[in-house]
């Protein structure tokens, strides 16, 4: 479904991906681990061309991530944010609506009944019917998130890609939140690629889990194939990310 190939991603002299190889499977829910500065957000935005890769190549449905084709493939993938990115002064079913534009061509921005409908069920099944017309800036962070997963569900996504969608939330809420994405796994099929910092939370939701140190894979295995020695080599690491020969990592940080 997904193929990472040697994929380098350079940031100035910074190294942040140094050769990243791994496949996903359809149906898959994936964690991908690592602290804070390893190169998980670059690897899920080489995924779905947000940030080319400065080397190596990305494949979705066996189709390469190039600059050309990006119309297509995001039509197939969805993206829930850390931060949210929903519009404050939309509504809720406007913020969704957003979420159907990826599908229509250029010229044709209008919203039609099945969009409204589509919209309607996404917002449904988030559990946030009852908030549909309330301002997306009214709500709570938890909710927020929801909108976020409810305008990647419009998209009827056969990939949805997380980047840290639980970092800004209490832990109950952010069980919550994972969980929902477990339920859209198993009940709808989408495949899930979810970047976690907290190791309990990748075990519990994760069918696999990769970890990531330094713009490195250093675990690629089951949750209970994750051990002290595995999670020490993931969080252990000397630097966060890696640079390139006589750096004083200065270009890092944009
Ligand atoms: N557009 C950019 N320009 C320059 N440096 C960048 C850019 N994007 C990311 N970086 C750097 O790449 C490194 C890896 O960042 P990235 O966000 O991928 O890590 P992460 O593992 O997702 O971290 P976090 O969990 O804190 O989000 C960091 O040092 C970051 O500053």
């Amino acid at each position: 479904m997904i193929r990472f190939e040697n994929v380098q991603k350079q940031f100035g002299r910074a190294k942040v991906l140094q050769g990243v190889t791994f496949a996903v499977k359809a149906g898959e829910f994936l964690v991908i681990l690592g602290p804070s500065g390893a190169g998980k957000s670059t690897l899920l935005r080489c995924a779905n061309g947000l940030v080319p890769p400065s080397d190596g190549t990305v494949y979705v449905n066996g189709m390469q991530v190039t600059r050309h084709n990006l119309h297509t493939l995001r039509k197939d993938i969805g993206f829930i944010f850390q931060h949210y990115n929903i519009v404050g002064n939309l509504n809720v079913m406007n913020n969704v609506l957003i979420g159907t534009l990826g599908r229509k061509s250029y010229w044709n921005f209008s919203f039609r009944r099945e969009d409204r409908q589509a919209a309607e069920q996404a917002i449904a099944q988030v559990g946030l019917a009852d908030k549909a017309f309330v301002r997306a800036d009214k709500l709570s962070g938890g909710q927020k998130q929801r909108v976020g997963i409810a305008r990647a569900l419009v998209q009827e996504p056969k990939v949805i890609l997380a980047d840290e969608p639980v970092s800004n939330l209490d832990p109950v809420i952010g069980l919550e939140i994972l969980s929902l994405l477990q339920t859209i796994n198993e009940t709808m099929g989408t495949t899930i690629i979810c970047n976690l910092h907290h190791v309990e939370y990748a075990r519990r939701f994760g069918h696999r889990i990769i970890g990531i140190s330094g713009g490195r894979t250093v675990f690629d295995g089951k949750p209970a194939e994750l051990d002290e020695k595995q999670l020490a080599a993931i969080y252990a690491a000397p630097k966060p990310c890696g640079e390139a020969e006589g750096s004083s990592n200065t270009a890092a940080n944009g």
